[in-house]
């Protein structure tokens, strides 16, 4: 990749919420890596927020950028739902959906998915409310930050979830570890809980035009890095699934769900 680390700013002038989305989570294209990829993520979410699993009264979503697939299963299980992202045209993507805009991403495969997972495929149009009243604020974060959603502040949380994001945000192990620890520190000590996904292996991805980078990550460092910010991990789910060799080239996809360390 030309030009090596491309973080916040690059996201704020050359991020293209519309075309992300249309490349990575257009459901109806028929099959696609892109399409396997989210289905896994959909049931791994479901499993880890559904009935017997993760529940709470605030849940926090960091770099949710323009996506909400990410929290439909867990708004039957938290009260307040949170998301935030570092670019403007991300938050208001999000924007656009929640207040049902013109020209809003039409998630309802998905939604319609997750449904089905739920066993109930019928009631999509019901979970597309539930979910826009279980979102209560769309907020500007930045990992990077010792407190990650300054200006705003929030009661410590009872889960954060992260997918795909940190990758993007940091551009060393180092800062990675250290945007963990951040994020860490939104959470209650000695019962929360962090839910987070990356892509293993790979070094950039593509939307629209433009090249992103994403810090390459194996499994063995994404699990120290969860351990070394005080976290006990619970689970970890690695999988062969890939995205596209030409947008994302990656060798796999990792998820960790994991409990915070009671405050020493
Ligand atoms: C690949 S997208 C992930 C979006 C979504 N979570 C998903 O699962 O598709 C990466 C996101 O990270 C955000 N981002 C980049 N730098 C960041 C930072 N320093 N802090 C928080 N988010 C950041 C970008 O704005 C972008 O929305």
């Amino acid at each position: 990749m030309e030009g090596g680390f491309k973080g916040g700013e690059a996201y704020q002038k050359y991020f293209l919420p519309g075309a992300y989305l249309t490349t990575y989570y257009s459901l109806d294209s028929g099959p696609a890596p892109k399409a396997e990829v989210l289905k896994f993520s959909l049931e791994f979410l479901h499993k880890t927020f559904g009935p017997g699993g993760l529940m709470g009264d605030m849940l926090i979503d960091i770099g949710s950028g323009p996506t909400i697939y990410q929290v439909l299963a867990a708004c039957s299980s938290f009260l307040d739902i949170t998301l935030s992202d570092f670019s403007d045209c991300n938050r208001q993507e999000l924007g656009k959906w929640l207040k049902q805009e013109p020209g809003a991403f039409d998630w309802s495969p998905v939604v319609k998915y997750a449904c089905e997972l739920e066993g109930d495929s019928g009631r999509w149009m019901e979970k597309e409310e539930k979910l826009r009243a279980a979102v209560k604020r769309v907020i500007k974060c930045d990992v990077n930050l010792d407190t990650p959603l300054a200006p705003a502040s929030l009661p410590l949380a009872d889960c954060v979830l992260t997918l795909l994001a940190i990758e993007c945000a940091c551009c060393s192990l180092d800062t990675y570890h250290a945007a963990l620890h951040n994020l860490a520190s939104l959470l209650k000590g000695g019962g929360g809980h962090l839910v987070t996904m990356a892509t293993l292996g790979l070094s950039s991805y593509v939307v629209g035009k433009y090249e992103f980078s994403y810090l390459t990550l194996e499994r063995e460092e994404l699990e120290q890095a969860v351990l070394d910010a005080g976290f006990d991990i619970q689970e970890l789910l690695q999988a062969p699934k890939l995205y596209s060799v030409s947008l994302a080239p990656n060798t796999g996809i990792c998820f960790i769900v994991a409990r915070k360390r009671p405050e020493p």
